[in-house]
């Protein structure tokens, strides 16, 4: 991996008031023969993602605020190094603290396929919300297809519990027509029941508030929309499905009436597929999203 080159073709830096109108974040617009991507320096965080010719994969929410600190509704954000609620102190802000910090922009390539990977990092120096130190590697893969390699090491001197998931947004026609594939059989924690357990049989469909956790999912999921989109991962071991409702999302400033352009299906390794790291242990994953 080169380091970064500033003027390289591909790659333009912007902000969050020159692209929506809404300043307060750094952002990267990446351009090739193959794809157009905006990505936010505040987590890492894919905000669009379009393979020429396709229809755009990513959702974004129309009233999302872009401020230092505070979460983006939409694209892909990592949650990291918890998923969810806190599970030992549910004061603590949901879904961790890399979402809402600056990465490091580490550097980037343009490959022989015209794919180009940018390589974001991010170290965590051990404090109150989070007691180990960790380093978390992100390489973003942007070409026909939209792909993401984690890698996360426990810099801590004693073993520490990780839990994760890239909680990608995609762009749907309607949601009460979307039906997720790839989870059939398989046991998920009920978020809407308290947690319950139970297994699906079929497709997982939406027709109100949706919150599953899958554990122990497989490697492949298909969400069928107009213009359909796959996802394939390599050792992410949990898949969450999302999408808040109508009522629900009538309480969510940044999602409203939106709430039928989008679904979440998450992918990482939570709950029961946690990550135990022991002292200067290295875990990795990836994802490869297509549309
Ligand atoms: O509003 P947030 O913190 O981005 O979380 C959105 C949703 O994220 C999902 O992953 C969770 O399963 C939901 O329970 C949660 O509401």
């Amino acid at each position: 991996m080169a380091a970064l080159d500033q003027t390289s073709h591909y790659l333009t830096r912007t902000n969050s008031g020159t692209l929506y109108d809404k300043p307060g974040l750094d952002l990267l617009v990446v351009e090739t023969g193959l794809c157009r991507a905006v990505i936010s320096l505040q987590g890492a965080q894919v905000l669009e993602f379009t393979a020429r010719g396709r229809a755009p994969l990513l959702w974004l929410s129309p009233t999302t605020v872009f401020a230092p600190g505070n979460a983006v509704r939409g694209g892909v954000p990592l949650c990291l190094p918890w998923f969810g609620e806190n599970r030992s102190d549910p004061g603590k802000p949901k879904h961790g603290l890399v979402r809402n910090q600056l990465w490091e922009l580490a550097g980037s390539e343009e490959r022989a396929d015209g794919t180009v990977v940018i390589e974001f990092c991010f170290r965590h120096p051990g404090d109150a919300l989070f007691a180990a130190s960790f380093d978390c590697v992100l390489k973003i893969g942007l070409g026909k297809d939209l792909s993401f390699g984690l890698s996360l090491t426990n810099t801590a001197d004693v073993p520490a519990e990780y839990s994760w998931a890239l909680h990608s947004y995609f762009a749907v026609a309607d949601i009460g027509e979307v039906e997720v594939e790839g989870l059939s059989g398989v046991s998920y924690l009920d978020k809407t029941r308290g947690f319950a357990r139970d297994t699906l049989s079929g497709v997982q469909a939406f027709s109100g508030e949706v919150d599953r956790v899958f554990e122990q999912a497989p490697a492949r999921q298909k969400i069928l929309t107009p213009n359909p989109i796959s996802a394939e991962s390599e050792n992410c071991h949990t898949v969450i499905t999302w999408n808040p409702g109508a009522d629900l999302a009538a309480t969510i400033d940044d999602i409203g009436a939106a709430f039928a352009g989008f679904v979440c299906v998450e992918h990482g390794n939570a709950f029961a597929n946690s990550w135990q790291l022991q002292a200067g242990e290295t875990a990795s994953a990836s994802l490869t999203l297509s549309r």
